[in-house]
């Protein structure tokens, strides 16, 4: 199988991330040399993902240690434990604040300061809280990988077992925006459940949205599945309801942002579109997402914070000029709305009640409802 793409590229203390606005035609890698960096790569979706923001959020903030510890002198903060808190709860509160509704971002952030205070109560020296804070951001991206690929077939083992399918390369999937390689540290959530399925003979086709404004579908899924040569179509968003009419689809895979404990989720603005669908045409409705995607300090979905994005971002739309003149890309940006458009309703996220979730998948297992119940328990999973 064709190679995956890299959301992420680590060499030493270099960190490169992909410039997700460019793609699919321009593949243009650019350095993040500091937590400021990585704020704005995440504010601005030039990395975009809920697992990948909290990789190169944390990472961000281990190349900053790293450095620090290299200056001479020594940074006074790194003198006390009491120095370096004060110090690096400002910088991860701060990466915090780039988006507020992927709780991975948030989680990422809490257990680098969990640490930091349980090495304080240790009374650990400053170095050895340093090294290990550097440790931990790394692992906070290097676990990724390895949980998407356990997530992937925990997910397409149980949908496997559910459909039955009685011939291979029978099962059709749709998913919602992007999910893979580009959203994750590697293999990514949803989009692995599908992969999982084209490895191992089961998938006939890919199914997924164009997820306007920002296309993730359009640009990203549509680049990621040609790169994996798993056959796919790609579908509006307003297609939903024709497509389940008209074609065989055996589940919606879609990933997540955040899990209430109820299992109510909050995933990219449309994914709510098709779980009411999907209800309507009795097709299982799968949530893929790693542990650190549940926020069990949040009792239902009405509480999850939703992203509000800049309304002109719904006015654009950004690709390369066609037909190509020869073999030149040239991007572009366009605006398709009259200027000065007032009325722009324009959230990044929505809302799926857990009622109409099938199953939640992560890398522990898998989650349903008991019998005649509208919300999960998400024990057994977390
Ligand atoms: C495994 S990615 C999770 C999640 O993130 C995406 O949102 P965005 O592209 O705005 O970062 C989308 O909701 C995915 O399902």
């Amino acid at each position: 199988m064709a190679s995956a793409l890299i959301s992420i590229r680590v060499e030493g203390d270099k960190i490169e991330i992909v410039d997700q606005l460019l793609l699919p035609h321009v593949t243009r890698y650019i350095e993040i040399n500091s937590p400021e960096d990585a704020h704005d790569a995440i504010k601005t979706m030039k990395i975009r993902g809920a697992p990948a923001i909290a990789s190169l959020a944390s990472l961000s903030f281990s190349r900053y240690l790293t450095r620090a510890l290299h200056q001479v002198p020594l940074p006074e903060f790194l003198a006390t434990a009491e120095g370096i808190r004060g110090h690096v709860y400002p910088i991860l509160d701060y990466l915090y604040t780039a988006r507020p509704t992927a709780v991975n971002l948030g989680n990422a952030t809490r257990r680098l300061k969990k640490l930091l205070e349980d090495l304080i109560a240790a009374k650990e020296e400053p170095k050895a809280i340093v090294d290990a804070l550097i440790a931990e951001g790394k692992l906070v991206s290097d676990e990724d990988l390895g949980r998407n690929k356990a997530m992937a077939k925990w997910g397409g083992d149980w949908l496997i077992n559910r459909a039955q399918p009685s011939s291979p390369k029978t099962l059709n999937v749709l998913t919602v925006c992007n999910t893979g390689s580009l959203a994750t540290s590697g293999y990514g959530t949803a989009l692995g459940l599908i992969t999982y399925l084209h490895e191992v003979g089961q998938l006939d086709k890919a199914y997924f949205t164009q997820t306007t404004p920002y296309h993730q579908g359009s640009r990203l899924t549509a680049l990621e599945l040609k790169t994996l040569q798993i056959p796919s179509v790609m579908i509006c968003d307003t297609m939903v309801g024709s497509l389940f009419q008209h074609f065989p689809i055996h589940a919606v895979a879609v990933g997540a942002d955040r899990i209430a404990r109820n299992g109510d989720t909050a995933n990219k603005i449309g994914t709510y579109n098709a779980a009411v669908i999907a209800a309507r045409h009795n097709i299982p409705f799968i949530v893929v997402a790693p542990i650190s995607t549940v926020d069990l300090d949040i009792e239902s979905g009405e509480k999850i914070p939703i992203e509000q994005r800049p309304a002109l971002e719904a006015c654009l739309v950004r690709g390369a000029i066609y037909p190509p003149q020869g073999d030149k890309v040239e991007q572009a940006q366009v605006m398709i709305t009259p200027t000065g458009l007032e009325g722009i309703y324009n959230p990044s996220f929505d809302v799926t009640p857990a009622e109409l979730i099938t199953a939640i998948v992560t890398e522990k297992g898998v989650a349903v409802k008991k019998d005649g119940e509208k919300t999960f328990d998400l024990t057994p999973i977390v």
